[in-house]
């Protein structure tokens, strides 16, 4: 690298998925290295809907390791950001740009700066998985800068290290978090259960309740219940372990009712170990009680399952249609239940894959006040409407891993100068 122009800047793209888990993950056996106390599986949505877009630039004009994050400079100081700088430096090899005239040894990396902007296409902190995709994002676009030679799994133990549902979003489809063994957090790692093509007859639909940013964070909440919660040892000594085999099997055989029943009963139960925490937390708030009541009601007006939900660290609820059919039939549902605010534009609140609101026979507002009570609905039963309790929906499906953007049009930062567009 010595003696070389300092005008040549390297830059990649990645975008990677968020993720929901299905089985928990909540409670760390270690704070530092993010080690969990039960393994936890989740679903990949589809990046074309929730995603984060992360550019990473190396140049020796660099003075500093700076980041922007949603077009606003935050500080790398934080302990999470440098443990996924270490370790991912320290794998790095070397990286040759016979155009560009960038020639970067293994050892010159300790001492190159780099530059990241990263973009949230769905609010951040809000109980939507910002920091599983932005971490799995930032860990992902610097392997490839740097030309890390490791498998997704070994990536999957540092994003680990930026936060624990992370490692999860570095693959697609069904991924199970192993919680491993070791001290050192090495068999601490994601594996792929199935591919996003296994069971695409899925369905999922977010019903954002609040994007405000949320009062406990997953990580300190965490932390509250493993000091305080008896519930969560139980959990997870005796209960998890028996449900991640249940729900491997429930996955691999695309068996619905099976899924939905773990599905619910494990959010239910990660609720029920907030409130066993001292002092209780609250995510859910009253909407969400509401929307698990008309799925609940629904879902045992019926032979089986239809729809399974379930909540993060936040109101918002996830919920998993077993096809597109039913997918109609719940969007009718939440949207008599939960019709928009005044003056909303409806393409304000169905985003994703709107063609969903077609198969529910709704073009327009007032086909959304036609709407009839759910047939589950008691005659003569009194129906409340809740207008504007839920902010937007967004329709999605499993989706895949994180892809590098190879097109620099899409790129954060200016090719030249390394700074943000
Ligand atoms: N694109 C990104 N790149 C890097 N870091 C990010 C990115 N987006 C979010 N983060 C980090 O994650 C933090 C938000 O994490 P937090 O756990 O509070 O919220 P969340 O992930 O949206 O919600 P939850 O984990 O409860 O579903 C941000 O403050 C930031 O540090
Ligand atoms: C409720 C959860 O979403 C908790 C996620 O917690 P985080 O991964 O955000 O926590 P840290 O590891 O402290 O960063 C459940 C899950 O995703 O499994």
């Amino acid at each position: 690298m010595a003696g070389e122009s300092k005008k040549w800047v390297l830059m990649v793209t990645a975008q990677t998925p968020t993720n929901i888990a299905v089985i928990k993950y909540w409670g760390k056996r270690d704070e530092t290295l993010i080690l969990p106390i039960n393994d936890s599986i989740s679903v990949t949505l589809d990046p074309e809907h929730l995603c984060t877009t992360t550019t990473v630039a190396v140049s020796p004009s660099f003075e500093s390791d700076r980041m922007w994050l949603n077009g606003k400079e935050i500080s790398l100081t934080g302990s999470r950001y440098q443990n996924c700088l270490r370790e991912i430096r320290s794998r790095a090899s070397d990286v040759h740009d016979e155009g560009k005239g960038a020639h970067i040894e293994k050892k010159d990396w300790e001492k190159l700066q780099l530059h990241i902007a990263s973009y949230n296409n769905f609010p951040t902190a809000a109980g939507l998985a910002s920091s599983a995709a932005g971490f799995a994002c930032l860990v992902f676009a610097l392997a490839k800068l740097m030309n890390v030679k490791e498998d997704r799994g070994k990536l999957s133990t540092i994003a680990r290290q930026g936060s624990g549902s992370a490692c999860r979003s570095l693959f697609g489809g069904f991924v199970k978090w192993i919680m491993g063994k070791d001290e050192n957090g090495s068999d601490s790692l994601a594996v792929q259960l199935v591919d996003e093509k296994h069971w695409d007859e899925l369905v999922i639909i977010i019903a954002v309740v609040s994007s405000r940013q949320k009062e406990t964070s997953s990580t300190s909440g965490m932390r509250e219940s493993v000091e305080t919660s008896l519930l969560l040892k139980h959990r997870a000594k005796e209960i998890v372990p028996r449900r991640i085999t249940q729900m491997e099997e429930a996955i691999k055989n695309c068996d619905f009712s099976s899924f939905a029943n773990l599905t619910c009963a494990d959010s239910n139960q990660f609720h029920a170990v907030c409130l066993d925490t001292s002092p209780p937390i609250f995510y859910m708030n009253n909407t969400s009680h509401r929307i698990i009541s008309c799925v609940e009601k629904w879902n045992h007006s019926e032979e089986t399952p239809q729809v399974a939900y379930t909540f993060d660290a936040g109101p918002n609820a996830v919920l998993i249609a077993r096809n597109r059919k039913t997918a109609s039939l719940l969007l009718q549902r939440m949207l008599f239940y939960f019709p928009p605010a005044p003056e909303t534009d409806l393409n304000n609140f169905i985003l994703g894959d709107n063609s969903i609101l077609r198969d529910a026979g709704i073009k327009e507002m007032k086909d959304i006040d036609a709407l009839s009570p759910p047939p589950e609905i008691k005659d003569n039963a009194y129906v409340p409407k809740y207008r504007g309790e839920v902010s937007y929906f967004i329709c999605t499906r499993p989706g895949r891993g994180p892809v590098e953007l190879a097109d620099v049009s899409q790129a954060l930062l200016n090719p030249e100068t390394g700074l943000p567009k």
